[in-house]
């Protein structure tokens, strides 16, 4: 996959992340690598948090890491929580550092990524500063109304989880992050949409890691009918090759 053209200066990202000769810019060898991406409120980490459950991967949310840099005190810290309270994004250096250092101290190889790249400025770092491709990025698409209902449903006390700034928060993520969908879109890199209004439909839709390998259960479910008709094509009135999901249900066991 190519990368993409614009450049990340590691001067204009807000903390200096140049690689250097002991630096933390080369990661460990990562097993599997997922961005989750959607707009505020859409489940990226109620998704995360039962992928985690069922699948044992390393969640890094980029926004989870941030409060906790926040609560450290660290001389960033008033910098981020006040964007952050505006809704605004925070300089990429600050969240590629934080992160490198997570998935450093990661003994867990299967990183779920939340929340990251989330403009094409954090793409540009996450290629050229990490070296970080997905092997596929997770998309969880929502409607405006339904991100903004659950936002003010959550009630978890966050400081971003008022009228105003989800406003902002939902045209951050129209500007900004909807770009990086694209962009991996256009690789073929986007797994799935989901439109599912339970999380544990969403989560079904997911069948993860045989070997390194990852597969939806709707692609999963698409090979083994393929082959299927491969083996014995006179037993399906469909013609080899073209597969259907019809007569999959939901909430019916998988193997
Ligand atoms: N599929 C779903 N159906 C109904 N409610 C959901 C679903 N997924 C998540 N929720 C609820 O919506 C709220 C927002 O979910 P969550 O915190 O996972 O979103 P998020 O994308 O991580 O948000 P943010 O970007 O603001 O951190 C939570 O209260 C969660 O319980
Ligand atoms: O890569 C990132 C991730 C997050 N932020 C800031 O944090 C908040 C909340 O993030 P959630 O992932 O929705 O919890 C976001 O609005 C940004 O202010 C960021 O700047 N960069």
């Amino acid at each position: 996959m190519g990368t993409i053209e614009t450049e990340a200066n590691p001067n204009l990202l807000g903390v200096n992340v140049t690689p250097n000769e002991d630096s933390n810019a080369t990661l460990p060898n990562k097993e599997v690598m997922i961005f989750v991406l959607g707009g505020p409120g859409s489940g990226k980490g109620t998704q995360c948090s039962m992928i985690v459950e069922q699948l044992g991967f390393c969640h890094l949310s980029a926004g989870d890491l941030l409060d906790t840099e926040i609560k450290s005190g660290s001389e960033n810290g008033t910098m981020i929580q006040n964007l952050k309270s505006k809704g605004e994004l925070v300089p990429a250096g600050i969240v590629v550092k934080l992160l490198m250092e997570a998935m450093k101290n990661s003994t867990n190889k299967k990183f779920l990524i939340d929340g990251f790249p989330r403009n094409m400025e954090n793409l540009a770092a996450a290629q050229k500063i990490m070296k970080l491709e997905p092997d596929f990025v997770l998309f969880l698409e929502c409607s405006q109304e339904v991100m903004i209902e659950r936002i003010l449903g959550r009630k978890q006390g966050r400081v971003d989880d008022n009228s105003e700034t989800i406003k902002r928060r939902i045209e951050v993520y129209c500007e900004s992050t909807l770009p990086v969908i694209s962009y991996y879109r256009s690789k073929g890199m986007v797994e799935m949409k989901v439109l599912l209004p339970i999380p544990c439909l969403v989560l079904y839709n997911i069948i993860i890691i045989s070997g390194n390998r990852i597969l939806t259960v709707r692609n999963l479910l698409k090979k083994c009918l393929t082959l299927s008709r491969q083996l014995s094509p006179s037993s399906n009135s469909e013609p080899a090759g073209k597969t259907t999901l019809r007569g999959f249900k939901y909430g019916t066991a998988w193997p």
